[in-house]
């Protein structure tokens, strides 16, 4: 073992700094150090790469239920764990299955809170805080990925938000293509993702993007859970390679639970943590595993894999009466012997504190990514942009036909109201459409974010840049086509403001469906939610329960209606209209306003109750409602990147 290598761990041991070191910190850094490690291109890396880091897990404790009078029905999902990872080496936790290796997976790279986690974390001697989220990458065993990608798309994009914009487009294509050929995706980088409904790369394959999504702005501290679940065994041997060769030459932090590795996989992990049940069984160099179990009283065979050895140790004791606890009980003692894993270090470590710089591109850069990336989605996502078109087309030529032509009668109100009513109505009671895909987005959001990868008020401020144009071609569409069929008021003033009036409603409903889709946890909530609040919304707009008989307090209800505001906008665009404001309505004095005229355009807004505020002072509380709601989905969304397990 070279001074180097013990110093390191020494280091870790909080020792550093100390003008001698006891004898128990010395065991302790020898217990850590792994005998395989390539300790010279380590010590480059270190000298090339300040951004390295240890990372310490002290006696960690993850309950989760409640103590209650009757008894305890908490339930310990980690008991007292204590590991270390080191920089240039690969931590693998591994055990049976429900051992607890994803629970500890999140604890360790913070994305546990609360008060039911005890114990502690330190990075590089220093209590792990909020930064450390973004300094390193986190893959989570279900592959979160956009489906309309391809392999190169969704890596590219990865590449220009994660990479600094201090390097040229040039190079992040070329660190694309390279990750490319690392993870062995070059037969399929130019084929979509897919997902259940339009088939595209296999789940290996997939495995392996979501692995180079985070790999690709080689990040300091890596944690994967299950990298090679789904792999065969050459694939998943080429990804631990990879991660190996990551470890090593640049001096990266990693941490992944593994299933059931392979005897030449085993070969490329440093360090293992065996969980049973939550406790920790082993921890130590990958090679001292089958010692361990000797010591135990369990001897390897030889060439047999040690670690499938060990999980068949543990399965029959958990068959037997005694239980693992025989094992456990072992192991603490075995850990106690060897000295304390580490001093809580009061001081930073020479190695630093965490430092997350806050993100590795401008706002502007990752508005520019990100609505590049939103506009290709949505042009492919049939759902939201042709069927959308397709639909509001029908509707709007059904409308006309079904309105063709109405005059200046009373069934002319009735028509041009009823128009009005069923624009709005259908758009909103329609804009859930927006659901489904985006809490999929939310899934990919939440993963990028938390990771530090944009700002949440880029992506907001993207969602609404990337739709707005889509919903100015679908409020033209609509309104050319219905508009001069029912004739509508003339004149080029009042079809502009009809067309900007169903712009509005379109954003202002998409915003108001983000909005629902940042809080609730699934569809079929989301879609309750929105057709009712819609609903009540309509109902309080003041058209159907006209404002004095709304009980004082649900007065409110009504002034946040999504409905009243373009209705009033709209009726009096129509009904002030040049053209129409002199018209006589009672069917009888078809034409001009005469003094005998029983209907004129200002005695229907007044039945109406509309008219009474300026339409364009209408329009201006309506934009301020867009604003609103996209401030209030900003919120929900922060809470969504801050959001750990509790
Ligand atoms: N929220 C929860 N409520 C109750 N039990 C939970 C909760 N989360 C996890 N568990 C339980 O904690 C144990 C550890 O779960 P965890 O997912 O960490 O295991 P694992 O070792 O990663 O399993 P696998 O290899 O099957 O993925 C399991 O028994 C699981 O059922």
């Amino acid at each position: 073992m070279s001074p180097f290598d013990v110093e390191s761990a020494a280091v870790l041991a909080g020792q550093l700094g100390a003008p001698e070191r006891n004898g128990a910190a010395l065991i302790d850094a020898h217990m850590l150090s792994g005998d395989s490690i390539n300790e010279m291109a380590v010590a480059e890396s270190v000298k090339q790469h300040q951004k390295t880091y240890d990372l310490l897990a002290q006696k960690v404790t993850y309950k989760i239920g409640s103590k209650t009078a009757e008894g305890s029905r908490q339930k310990i999902l980690l008991n007292d764990v204590s590991t270390v990872a080191r920089h240039g080496e690969i931590l693998a936790v591994v055990g049976p299955s429900g051992a607890g290796k994803s629970t500890f997976l999140d604890a360790i790279s913070g994305r546990i809170d609360g008060s039911d986690l005890e114990g502690g974390f330190l990075v590089n001697g220093a209590p792990m805080d909020a930064s450390f989220r973004r300094l390193s990458g986190y893959v989570m065993q279900d592959d979160q990925l956009y489906p309309l990608l391809s392999v190169r798309e969704t890596l590219m994009f990865s590449a220009r938000l994660r990479l600094p914009s201090s390097m040229s487009a040039a190079e992040k294509a070329a660190r694309v293509e390279k990750t490319i050929a690392e993870l062995g995706l070059a037969s399929c980088a130019d084929t979509r993702i897919g997902n259940e409904s339009a088939r595209g790369i296999s789940g290996g394959e997939k495995r392996r993007v979501s692995i180079g999504v985070d790999l690709i702005h080689d990040p300091s501290v890596l944690f994967l859970d299950e990298p090679t679940s789904g792999l065969d065994s050459t694939a998943a041997l080429n990804v631990v390679q990879t991660l190996h060769t990551m470890a090593r030459a640049r001096g990266r932090t990693i941490v992944l639970t593994i299933h059931q590795p392979s005897f030449r996989l085993l070969a490329l992990i440093d360090r293992l943590l065996l969980l049973a049940r939550g406790s920790p069984v082993y921890h130590g160099p990958t090679a001292g595993l089958g010692d361990h179990f000797r010591r135990f009283g369990r001897h390897v065979v030889a060439h047999v894999n040690q670690l499938e050895f060990a999980l068949d140790v543990i399965e029959e004791l958990e068959q037997s009466p005694e239980g693992i606890e025989p094992l456990v009980a072992f192991s603490r003692a075995q850990l106690e012997a060897a000295g304390p894993l580490a001093r809580a270090a009061a001081a930073p470590s020479a190695l630093g504190r965490p430092r997350a710089d806050k993100f590795a591109t401008s706002f502007a850069s990752q508005l520019w990514v990100l609505c590049d990336r939103g506009a290709r989605n949505t042009l492919r996502t049939k759902e939201l942009f042709t069927a959308r078109l397709v639909i509001l087309c029908t509707s709007s030529f059904i409308l006309g036909s079904l309105f063709f032509r109405i005059g200046y009668t009373p069934f002319g109100v009735q028509a041009r109201v009823s128009y009005i009513i069923f624009v709005i109505s259908s758009i909103l009671f329609t804009s859930t459409q927006t659901l489904p895909v985006f809490l999929e987005e939310r899934l990919i959001f939440v993963r990028e974010t938390s990771r530090g990868a944009y700002r949440t008020s880029a992506f907001v401020v993207a969602q609404q840049l990337v739709y707005a144009p889509f919903f100015l071609l679908l409020a033209v569409a609509f309104c050319a086509i219905s508009y001069f069929m029912v004739g509508m008021a003339a004149g080029t003033e009042p079809f502009l403001f009809f067309v900007l009036s169903v712009w509005l409603v379109l954003i202002v409903a998409n915003t108001f469906v983000l909005f629902w889709g940042a809080v609730v946890p699934n569809v079929i909530r989301g879609n309750i939610l929105v057709f009712y609040a819609t609903a009540y919304f309509w109902l309080l707009s003041g058209f159907f329960t006209p404002l004095q008989t709304i009980p004082w307090y649900w007065i409110w209800a009504h002034y946040i209606s999504t409905f009243k505001y373009p209705l009033e906008m709209l009726l009096e665009n129509e009904f002030h209209a040049p053209g129409v404001t002199n018209r006589c309505f009672d069917g009888v004095n078809d034409g001009l306003v005469t003094p005998n005229c029983t209907l004129t355009p200002g005695d229907i807004l007044g039945g109406l109750k509309a008219g009474g505020v300026h339409k364009w002072v209408n329009t201006g509380i309506y934009v301020a409602f867009f604003f609103a709601y996209s401030f209030f989905f900003y919120l929900m969304l922060l809470r969504q990147t801050n959001k750990t397990r509790k």
